[in-house]
């Protein structure tokens, strides 16, 4: 297992902290004793996931876009910087494909730039979408991926893969800066808001609403759902971790798209509700037939693996749906 050493009390940059993610991880960190600093443009993110922070002593909220460098900000003294910056559900990242390669690529450059000049420790979030529509099935970190450069998703999918490709040729350069690199598979839970556009938080709001459930594609395409603590927990050992090489952090449960909206049905109906329909839209180009991690190296190098199953993180994601529409 390669070395997990936790640093405590150390001063930490979370950019797009106005996100799903970065908010949760926030929370994770501020109560671990980190000092905080989030950025976020707020394109996708929203304040209101911060507000329970507005007063809290060791948390402070800038406005920047990451496509700018950082000069003025004041994050010379920084010891670590996750960066979660970047629009992820698919409907946000193609509204503005050109804004999303520069997120990704200038985004990660300032980064890199700024953690060089001042010895700062990087984790690089990127995704399980750098495998495309994956032929080899799970997904192991060797495999290099079935990627389309040149349609709808391109902007994300190469826009992460440039990245990755940037942080790599950083750390060939210069071998004293520490970088690391996670591959986030589907995750969910709650402040992943129903328009978000996401399916774990369309059909939840859907079903609660009493709408259809709407699958677009047949249903057959299959996806493997991380619940959020999960993934927090994973990104916080690799970030504390020598581990250099790029890591999956999902969790391996794999279902039709068909199952899941059947399981959300079922649960939303458990709590008296009426059982809605299930519709289908057209499949979006170059949507992925399958998706599931291999885990062996997050399990060897980080002693990490996920321990929420399915239905005990939608119990969780259903409740915070219902309280948001109170
Ligand atoms: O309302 C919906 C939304 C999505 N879907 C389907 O559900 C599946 C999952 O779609 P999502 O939009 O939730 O997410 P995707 O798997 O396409 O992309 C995600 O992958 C991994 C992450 O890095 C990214 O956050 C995101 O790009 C797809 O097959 C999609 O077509 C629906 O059937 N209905």
């Amino acid at each position: 297992m390669a070395q997990f050493e936790e640093v405590t009390h150390s001063k930490v940059l979370v950019t797009g902290a106005a996100g799903f993610l970065g908010s949760h991880l926030v929370d994770f960190l501020l109560k671990k004793g980190h000092q905080v600093i989030g950025i976020d443009s707020f394109q996708t993110g929203s304040p209101a996931k911060l507000e329970h922070l507005e007063n809290h002593p060791k948390f402070k909220l800038i406005s920047h876009n990451i496509q700018t460098p950082f000069e003025g900000l004041g994050l010379e003294n920084i010891d670590q910087i996750f960066n979660l910056a970047c629009p992820a559900s698919p409907i946000h990242y193609q509204k503005d494909p050109i804004s999303t390669l520069k997120t990704c690529f200038q985004g990660i450059e300032n980064i890199l730039e700024l953690a060089k000049a001042n010895d700062i420790r990087v984790l690089h979030t990127s995704t399980s979408e750098v495998y495309g529509d994956p032929q080899v099935h799970p997904q192991p970190e060797s495999y290099w991926g079935n990627v389309n450069p040149f349609g709808a998703r391109s902007c994300y999918d190469e826009g992460k893969r440039v990245a990755e490709a940037l942080c790599y040729a950083y750390q060939e350069k210069y071998p004293d800066l520490q970088i690391r690199i996670a591959r986030i598979f589907n995750t969910y839970g709650p402040r992943m808001a129903h328009s978000d556009g996401r399916v774990v938080s369309s059909f939840i709001g859907d079903a609660l609403a009493g709408n259809p459930i709407k699958i677009t594609g047949d249903g057959t395409a299959t996806r493997s759902f991380q619940y959020i603590t999960d993934c927090i927990e994973g990104l916080y050992r690799l970030m504390n971790s020598d581990y250099p090489a790029p890591v999956n952090i999902g969790n391996p449960g794999e279902f039709t798209i068909r199952e899941f909206a059947e399981i959300i049905v079922d649960m939303v109906a458990e709590l008296g509700m009426p059982k809605v329909p299930i519709t289908y839209l057209p499949r979006p180009a170059d949507d992925p037939n399958t998706r599931k991690p291999d885990i062996t190296r997050a399990k060897e190098v980080l002693g990490w693996e996920p321990t929420v199953n399915l239905k005990d993180g939608l119990v969780e994601t259903i409740k915070w749906h219902m309280e948001q529409s109170k």
